[in-house]
């Protein structure tokens, strides 16, 4: 679905952003895209949907080159970026204008949404809040139903209780020819969604593994003494004592703690990078 070899991008050709970044992407799975501040997982998105063009290298998805912006391709991709600003319109009018954009768009869908989001269908934009404006964007953008969707960062702004409906949205929202990318620093409120894990950083794409994938290799525990642990890689104290990553050498079954593999990664990133060569 998503191809993207050899590419290149900088905003200044002094300072790249993105060097020899390769990736390939499959229909039918959540993508969680991890990095740290300014690794340039926006930028890779908006490479990915044609708003950003690479300097070198080539993006293909769903057969397009996104840089040409054909809208036989635009009609097929969505994207929900960290920032933006509403026009002043009510969400009927919205609706009105953009959804014809996307030919599969289902207002039921966007309906249901809404609801589970304990959000009115009808409102002026203007007359809500940041956070609520989010969950109609989020709305729309799974009800576009587009193939490829892409979330910048979707739970920020987001409260407690919304962010347990942005999972339920997306966990019954996924049909098995979509593919969902989501770039997010708050790990901890997409773990159980993702499939696979993208980690952005020294600009490129080092690990991308399913879940099932890095649970195999690795085993994530809570133990009182880091002595219980047999190849620990990455531990973190906490009140019950600690949280442990270790190899999985006994292939042992575990939830993955993604908060935890992230900051395995960063800290160890060699330790963890070998056990995933293929
Ligand atoms: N319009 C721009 N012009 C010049 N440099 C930019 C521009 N937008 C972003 N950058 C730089 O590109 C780098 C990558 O930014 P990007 O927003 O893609 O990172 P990110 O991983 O999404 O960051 P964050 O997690 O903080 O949102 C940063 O160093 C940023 O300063």
């Amino acid at each position: 679905m998503v191809s993207l070899q050899h590419l290149y991008f900088a905003y200044n050709k002094a300072v790249p952003i993105l060097e020899d970044v390769n990736l390939s992407l499959r229909p039918g799975r959540i993508y969680g895209l991890l990095g740290k501040n300014g690794a340039g997982k926006s930028s890779l998105m908006y490479n990915i949907c044609g708003l950003l063009f690479p300097a070198s290298g080539s993006v293909s998805v769903l057969g397009h080159t996104p840089a040409l912006r054909r809208p036989a391709f635009l009609q097929q991709v969505c994207l929900l970026p960290e920032d933006f600003e509403m026009p002043p319109m009510r969400i009927s009018e919205y609706l009105r204008m953009y959804a014809p954009f996307y030919p599969h768009f289902s207002h039921e869908a966007f309906e249901n949404y809404m609801k589970v989001f304990g959000m009115p269908a009808q409102q002026s934009l203007q007359a809500l809040s940041h956070g609520e404006q989010k969950k109609v964007l989020i709305s729309f953008t799974l009800a576009t139903n587009a193939k490829l969707i892409l979330m910048d960062e979707p739970t920020n702004g987001l409260d407690i209780p919304s962010k347990r409906q942005f999972r339920k949205v997306i966990a019954g929202g996924l049909q098995e020819d979509q593919c969902i990318v989501i770039s997010t620093h708050q790990v901890k409120d997409l773990d159980s969604l993702i499939d696979e894990v993208l980690i952005l950083e020294d600009r490129r794409i080092i690990l991308q593994e399913s879940v099932s994938g890095i649970t195999e290799k690795l085993s994530f525990r809570q133990v009182m003494s880091l002595e219980e642990t047999e190849m620990p890689v990455y531990s973190e104290g906490s009140l019950k004592g600690y949280a442990v990553v270790a190899v999985n050498r006994k292939a042992e079954q575990s939830r993955m703690d993604m908060e935890m593999f992230f900051n395995a990664v960063m800290t160890e990133k060699e330790k963890i990078l070998s056990l995933f060569q293929r």
